[in-house]
């Protein structure tokens, strides 16, 4: 028998051994749930009788409450078990079918001999508990894996750097059992084993990447370092998949004291939040907040005002007629994206501690109590120097006492005579309670049951203004963001000032935010009105980073002031158009809190797709595909009538096996209308910013939505010149493209695209119809 062959016999009389460990493990605690679940289900049914309720003393209530409160610990403290147990059960029953996908040997120095290590999704200890059969993927000694080829290695411990030599590192394919294929390497992680899992069809939700993390992929996972961790990284180089693995392994290492709810994700959209939620649980870990930050803002600004969304607002570009408006438009967008907007604000705001400062007048069933102006005169007598939220907690403590008084005066008044008559008879018979347990009290003799009452039906009816008060509704926040554009005279005002300042306070006036606008107005309110930040987020990840604004980030960070930071990104991805320089994924390092690691190497497209691409890519970075083959690109030149050609190609990549199809136009109106030529022909999803989750099949969406996701095929129906023309559309057309993992088509009826032209003619094929 050769060496080999020898080798994994070994290796595969190990692996039964290890999952016999699994089943006796499984059939002890399977013995232990039985009896778990009798005893819930006895304690449920049996648990008013085992506790002692006697309430006439109020020892005896006391007594009671506590032997409840005992009993019901009992029951959750046997369910909490239970749930463990559940969950351990499942961990085994992944780790039966695949019990782990690598083994290192190492040797610490001082010893003389190696140890295997053998590493999978979870740790797996003997029937003895004395020693490991499989380490997590994120125990520290499991880092040498993804860091290290044999000779001198070293990984980190709480404790200090253990070093050592590594003399064997083995990479495993274990199905159901059976060792499929098993490869000894050298640093970076089986290409077999990427192959494979890289050649695969896509899949409608996101894959878990453990057992072929790459190096620099494992600097992002373990990094606890820094407070701001950037990743710029080429589409398709797995940045997300990163983040995601990031997560499960913070959430391991800090497991004592990080929860789900302590780790936020901000992400593009609907559709990808759900492509990626099946990863964590995969990875044995709940979900932690995932939200976009569109529906952040929305939520921190209320329902009063409506706000535009992200894709609205792309659309809207991307559609509008390039007349006088657009420029104007573009300098409004990029003014209010930009720092220097945030500082105009700042300066506003400090302005705001002498005067402008807005108030609504306080009304009672539509009489004023206490005017604007009065609450601006006592707001404005107060000490300049203290700060704006704290003056308006003394007004607010100002105004109860003034409504306290009016209170008094309303309650003699018709209208809650009218309101008792509409009270029930529970409070009626309240009130005479109350009365019966006064009569002994000589401070309440003179009250009556009546008085009682109106002062109970007053009482409630103030009750929501004093909340309003408390909450600082008193300040008419948007009239006073307005003023800055309406009155403020505003020193080195940006190019069309006048057209902004009329845009803005007209789309004021109606009560709406434009996208770019969302976030300078919610920062406005928090700075007036006072601290919000949120201290329950320990670690925030944000997706897609390029696409937020400088305005945008700033604001982040000041509102996550205690928060470690994860950005992911890829400028060239970048499809709103923000200056580079601003951009959260170029951070300026001054106090040494970042650390940037950039990844070059893409392994989402085949190696002919990512060749294609990086010919137009806007920043032209170094990007190297990973290498697996597929066919060229291709280009169809069609006559004019697209419905067949279209179809054909579709046809043509179903037959080579692909599932998920992807039509990316530039925009929702390119869908629509591309939607009405194909409806009657083809069974086509289309998707739309609401869209929470698909299927696998022909799909239609807009560019911008389709960020984050991948496809086994991508078809690009308009590739022409009038589609994809200016600089701004690069990056779009980018991002369409490299969406593709194996198949990408383009389809146009005339002059391809400038990006098309700067790809020598070798690189795709063109086919002219
Ligand atoms: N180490 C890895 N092992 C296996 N697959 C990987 C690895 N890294 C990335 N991939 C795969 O590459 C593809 C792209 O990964 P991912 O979506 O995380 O990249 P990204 O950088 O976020 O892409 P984009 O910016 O283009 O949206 C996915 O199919 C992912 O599973």
């Amino acid at each position: 028998m050769s060496e080999e062959n020898k080798n994994r016999e070994a290796e595969q009389h190990r692996v039964n051994h290890v999952i016999e460990e699994i089943d006796q493990r499984q059939e002890k605690l399977y013995t232990k749930l039985a009896g778990l679940k009798e005893s819930v289900i006895n304690l449920r049914q049996n648990f008013w009788e085992d506790v002692s309720v006697n309430l006439e003393e109020s020892d005896d209530v006391i007594e009671t409450h506590a032997s409840i409160k005992q009993q019901a610990e009992l029951l959750s403290e046997r369910e909490l078990f239970h749930g463990k147990i559940d969950e351990e059960l499942k961990t085994l029953k992944k780790l039966k079918n695949n019990p782990y996908f690598g083994r290192i040997d190492f040797r610490e120095d001082g010893e003389s001999t190696s140890e295997p290590i053998y590493i999978g999704i979870a740790s797996l200890m003997d029937h003895n508990d004395d020693d490991f059969l499989v380490f997590d993927w994120r125990a520290p000694i499991s880092s040498l894996y993804y860091d290290y080829s044999s000779g001198k290695a070293q990984y980190q411990t709480m404790d200090g750097t253990i070093t050592g030599e590594m003399t064997l590192k083995r990479q495993f394919m274990i199905r159901n059992g059976a060792i499929k294929g098993m490869f000894d390497t050298g640093v970076t992680i089986g290409d077999e084993l990427l192959q494979q899992a890289l050649g695969n069809n896509a899949s409608t939700t996101m894959k878990s990447i453990v057992s072929t993390i790459q190096k620099e992929q494992n600097k992002i996972i373990r990094d606890e370092q820094h407070r701001f961790l950037v990743v710029q990284g080429v589409a398709g180089s797995g940045k997300t998949s990163a983040a995601l693995q990031r997560i499960a392994y913070l959430m391991y290492r800090y497991r004592e004291t990080l929860n789900k709810d302590n780790v936020v994700l901000f992400s593009p959209n609907p559709l990808f939040s759900s492509y990626v939620a099946n990863v964590l649980p995969e990875l044995g870990e709940a979900n932690v907040r995932q939200t976009t930050f569109y529906e952040y803002l929305v939520d921190k600004i209320g329902s009063k005002l409506t706000v535009e969304s992200p894709f609205q607002h792309m659309e809207d570009k991307l559609t509008e007629v390039r007349d006088t408006h657009y420029h104007t438009k573009k300098a409004c967008i990029d003014y209010k994206s930009s720092l220097n907007f945030k500082q105009h604000l700042d300066e506003y705001m400090s302005s705001l501690t002498k005067d402008g400062l807005q108030f609504k007048n306080i009304s009672f069933r539509k009489e004023v109590l206490v005017t604007k102006e009065q609450i601006r005169d006592y707001f404005y007598s107060l000490d300049p120097t203290v700060a704006i939220p704290n003056k308006l907690e003394l007004v607010a403590k100002w105004l109860l006492r003034e409504i306290k008084k009016q209170q008094q005066n309303e309650k003699n008044k018709d209208w809650v005579m009218e309101q008792m008559e509409l009270l029930d008879k529970e409070e009626y018979l309240q009130a005479h309670y109350h009365m019966q347990a006064q009569d002994q009290d000589e401070l309440y003799a003179d009250e009556t049951e009546e008085d009682f009452l109106r002062g109970k039906v007053v009482q409630e009816a103030f009750a929501s203004l004093k909340q309003k008060v408390k909450q600082f509704q008193f300040v008419h926040i948007l009239e006073t963001y307005k003023k800055l554009f309406t009155d403020w005279p505003l020193k080195n005002a940006p190019e069309y000032w006048d057209d902004i300042r009329e845009w803005t306070s007209k789309d004021l006036s109606q009560g709406y935010l434009a996208w770019e606008e969302a976030t300078a107005f919610l920062y406005f309110k928090v700075c007036i009105l006072g601290d919000t930040t949120d201290r329950s987020v320990r670690h925030l990840f944000i997706d897609e980073a390029q696409d937020y604004s400088p305005f945008q980030f700033a604001y982040i960070k000041e509102q996550f002031p205690y928060t470690r930071m994860t950005l992911l990104g890829d400028i060239n991805q970048a499809i709103y158009t923000h200056e580079i320089k601003g951009s959260p994924l170029v951070p300026n390092n001054e106090d040494g809190s970042y650390e940037r690691i950039v990844l070059t190497k893409s392994y989402r497209s085949t190696k002919q797709i990512v060749d294609f691409t990086t010919y137009f890519a806007p920043e032209g970075e170094m990007i190297e595909p990973f290498n697996r083959e597929g066919q060229k690109p291709e280009l169809v030149i069609h006559q004019g009538n697209i419905v067949e050609p279209l179809l054909a190609k579709i046809k043509a990549l179903q037959e080579n096996g692909h599932e998920t199809i992807a039509l990316i136009c530039k925009t929702q109106q390119e869908c629509d209308e591309l939607l009405e030529l194909l409806s009657d022909s083809l069974l086509v999803t289309q998707i739309n910013e609401k869209t929470r989750s698909y299927q696998k099949g022909i799909l239609l969406l807009p560019v911008y939505l389709a960020k984050g996701i991948e496809f086994d095929a991508v078809v690009i129906p308009n590739v022409s010149e009038a589609m994809y023309a200016g600089e701004a559309e690069r990056t779009l057309f980018y991002t369409a493209c490299t969406r593709a993992m194996h198949e990408l088509v383009m389809l146009t009826d005339g002059k391809r695209c400038p990006f098309i032209l700067e790809v020598p003619e070798d690189k795709y094929k063109v086919i002219t119809g």
